[in-house]
């Protein structure tokens, strides 16, 4: 390396370290207090022995997972790019960019989404002629090629009016919804129209079931659909839509196009298709017979790209001299545009991408989180870690130059056929992992635990915007999926926990083991905001009288650990509101998702129950996105999840309800009540609280968003039923 050396990224730690960690280790001595009083003061009595040993337990856990969540707020990095360096060592030796998006289902991803996203990436500020785009449609809909079809036309207007007015965001769905209508120049107004109709035309197709006659028959990739039995029986469906190769394809300009390419990998019902996983496999293979990009993107079909300088960012780390041999991926945040200010289902994950993925980065590197990834190819096909390895940037050609698309298209079809990969190590060592719900983390893991390392890049205009869910289900059932994939990942060979991984800092395996042990947490959480509340009922207090010194690490603990929390919350933009309710849905998902998750695990484990992938829907019905845009829980559906939850939020208020009941009763008694019991009448108090939007559905609203009538009964018969056993029988 020459001495005029400009590096192409600096990485910086963040500031006032020495004070957190003091007030860290203050929380860990209370926390050990709390241990110690416990041990010291165990009841006498048989059954009030095992209810303190239990809530022994929650805590013991609750201790431990706290320092776990240590981890990656030891010391968080930022990173930032320098993309003018790129641009003045690099420009003419960039390398070839493949990005894949991946889709599922035409209904609960509208294919007028998917190509906004496709075009979005496909106007990336890059040279257009190493630049190929691939959609992976997994329910080999013919609407969804379509839409890519019209796409294709549309992107010779798009992509020159993007680079002209040098727009942002370059998804056409998000860039017509962010400007006023008025004020709009000639171009604008003819760009905006030519949008309008293509939406249109689509959004016909999709409602009447079928594309237009005159379009089937003028374009010969239809043809496919002919052996199109269902979606899960199908061939491999390929199409070279635009082949950047061809001096011919060009936009409305005269500038070459990016390439862009539809795979519908085959299905058989007697194979099984490894979800998103084997999506990608397919991409792998087919777009290295295609374009051979060195570097790939992987978004989701609904994660457009809200910044079109993201490749640049992400290729300063990738070819930076100095460190970016050894790193395989660039992980960006997954943002949103679809939440609202106070984030009622806390789909943001702000502390997630702001605290934890940072601190992790300090530790090694982000975990792959599926979409806003970039990869080198070379290591996600399963290229093992050497100290000396060096990226080339000038080793492949990237595109096959020879064969025209017809045969290029017919050559490479069987790669993604169900037979491939039989008896190869796809799905083990090469490419995406397979087994698992979350694909993502134990991919990026198993790369990650061979000494590779990664980058966590956030840069102040998100790089990718995506659909968060918008109903209470979808998010307890994201959740379900991705609680029960991390806790997965816990159990099998690539484990965070076992020794073999030493390549692995410890810092980062703990957090790992944050989401692995997310299902895992369900159990103490349960017990803890069941336990203490029915105890409340019976009077008999489990935490120290209001006179006793033990009460201090108990009350400091909590209320240190909170404040904490809410300042890190705003610190990182969320607003008190938005706090609150990121508690709510902690407390639900923990009571829900990750219990049923734990459930399901087991029975996994046992060869009970199969593998499955519950795809989000990233449409909305008019009514209920009127009522998430106010932020109003939306229950209506009928779900076991639901029953647990209204179970537990009746059971605490009855358990509250009785307890004043009864305290009244004397004129002494409430102050008794908390002198005894100040801490679990607390904790009661704060949960019946948190669940008011629970009440509000099962009693106050007639809306069809409030939980369904057959729910409430069957929650109030169950609740009833316990505390009453409980207070007569026990
Ligand atoms: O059989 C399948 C199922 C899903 N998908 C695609 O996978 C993506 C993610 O699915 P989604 O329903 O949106 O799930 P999310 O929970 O939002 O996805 C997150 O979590 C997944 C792992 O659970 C990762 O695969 C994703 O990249 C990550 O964004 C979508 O583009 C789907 O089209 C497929 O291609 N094939
Ligand atoms: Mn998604």
């Amino acid at each position: 390396m020459s001495k005029e050396y400009l590096p192409l990224f600096e990485t910086k730690e963040a500031k006032g370290r020495v004070v957190y960690w003091a007030f860290a280790a203050s929380i860990f001595v209370g926390i050990c207090l709390i241990w110690i009083y416990r041990v010291k003061f165990v009841p006498e009595d048989e059954v009030g022995r095992w209810v303190w040993i239990g809530l022994f337990a929650a805590e013991i856990w609750f201790g431990f997972y706290w320092v776990l969540t240590q981890s990656p707020r030891w010391n968080p990095i930022h990173r930032r790019t320098f993309k003018h360096n790129l641009s003045k060592r690099h420009e003419g030796e960039l390398p070839g960019v493949d990005i894949f998006v991946c889709t599922a289902d035409p209904d609960m991803e509208p294919p007028a989404m998917v190509i906004s996203t496709v075009l979005s990436v496909m106007a990336y500020d890059y040279p257009p002629e190493k630049l190929s785009v691939y959609l992976s449609d997994d329910a080999g809909s013919e609407l969804t090629y379509y839409a890519l079809v019209e796409a294709s036309q549309f992107a010779k207007h798009w992509i020159p009016f993007c680079k002209k007015f040098n727009i942002q965001p370059r998804s056409p769905a998000a860039y017509f919804a962010s400007v006023s209508s008025d004020h709009q120049g000639k171009e604008m107004v003819f760009i905006q129209k030519l949008y309008k109709d293509m939406v249109s035309k689509i959004n016909t197709a999709v409602e009447l079931g079928r594309v237009p006659e005159e379009i089937r028959s003028s374009n010969e990739g239809f043809s496919l659909w002919k052996s199109h039995v269902s979606r899960r029986d199908h061939d491999t469906f390929l199409q070279i839509v635009i082949d950047g190769r061809d001096p011919k394809a060009t936009d409305v300009e005269g500038s070459i196009l990016p390439t862009l390419v539809y795979l519908a990998r085959e299905k058989r019902p007697q194979y099984f298709h490894n979800f998103k996983a084997g999506a990608m496999n397919a991409l792998l293979r087919v777009s290295s017979h295609i374009s051979n990009g060195q570097i790939l993107l992987n978004v989701d079909c609904d994660m457009y790209s809200n910044n079109s300088d993201a490749i640049r960012d992400a290729l300063c780390f990738l070819m930076d001299e100095e460190k970016g041999h050894e790193i395989a991926f660039v992980q960006f945040p997954q943002k949103f545009d679809n939440v609202t200010k106070n984030d009622i289902y806390g789909s943001t994950l702000r502390v997630i991408s702001e605290v934890e993925l940072p601190g992790l980065d300090g530790l090694g590197g982000p975990p792959y989180i599926g979409t806003g990834c970039f990869h080198k190819r070379d290591v996600l096909c399963g290229k093992k870690y050497s100290k000396g390895y060096k990226n080339d940037w000038n080793s492949k050609s990237y595109r096959n130059s020879k064969a025209n698309v017809k045969e290029l298209e017919e050559n490479s079809k069987y790669l993604a056929n169900c037979t491939y990969e039989e008896n190869t190590q796809w799905g083990k060592e090469i490419g995406l992992r397979y087994g698992c719900p979350v694909e993502d983390v134990v991919t990026g893991l198993s790369m990650q635990s061979q000494g590779w390392k990664s980058v966590y890049c956030n840069p102040e205009r998100g790089a990718f915007l995506g659909v968060a869910p918008t109903s209470l289900v979808q998010t307890l059932v994201q959740h379900k999926r991705w609680s029960e994939g991390d806790l997965q990942i816990f159990l099998s060979r690539y484990s965070p926990a076992l020794c073999t991984r030493r390549k692995i800092s410890l810092g980062l395996r703990m957090g790992y083991c944050i989401y692995c042990f997310w299902a895992v947490n369900s159990l103490a959480t349960v017990y803890y905001s069941i336990i203490p509340s029915l105890y409340l009922l019976k009077g008999v207090s489990l935490f120290p009288q209001v006179s006793s010194p033990w009460l201090i690490p108990f009350t400091y603990v909590i209320f240190a650990e909170y404040v904490a929390s809410l300042v890190e919350f705003l610190s990182i933009g969320g607003t008190v509101q938005g706090w609150w309710n990121e508690q709510r849905i902690w407390l639900y998902k923990r009571t829900s998702s990750y219990l049923f998750a734990l459930v399901d695990t087991a029975l996994k484990t046992l060869g009970l129950s199969d593998l499955t992938f519950a795809i989000t829907a990233k449409v909305t019905d008019q009514e209920a996105s009127q009522r998430y845009e106010k932020e109003i829980m939306e229950f209506g559906a009928s779900s076991p999840l639901f029953t647990i939850l209204a179970t537990t939020s009746l059971l605490n208020l009855f358990c509250f309800l009785g307890m004043v009941k009864k305290a009244v009763k004397t004129d002494s008694g409430l102050v008794m009540a908390f002198q005894a019991m100040a801490l679990q009448v607390l904790l009661c108090g704060i949960l019946v609280l948190i669940n008011w939007p629970l009440y509000q559905g099962m009693f106050f609203r007639t809306d069809k968003g409030k939980m369904p009538s057959s729910l409430t009964i069957q929650s109030l018969i169950l609740a009833l039923a316990t505390c009453l056993s409980f207070s007569f029988l026990l």
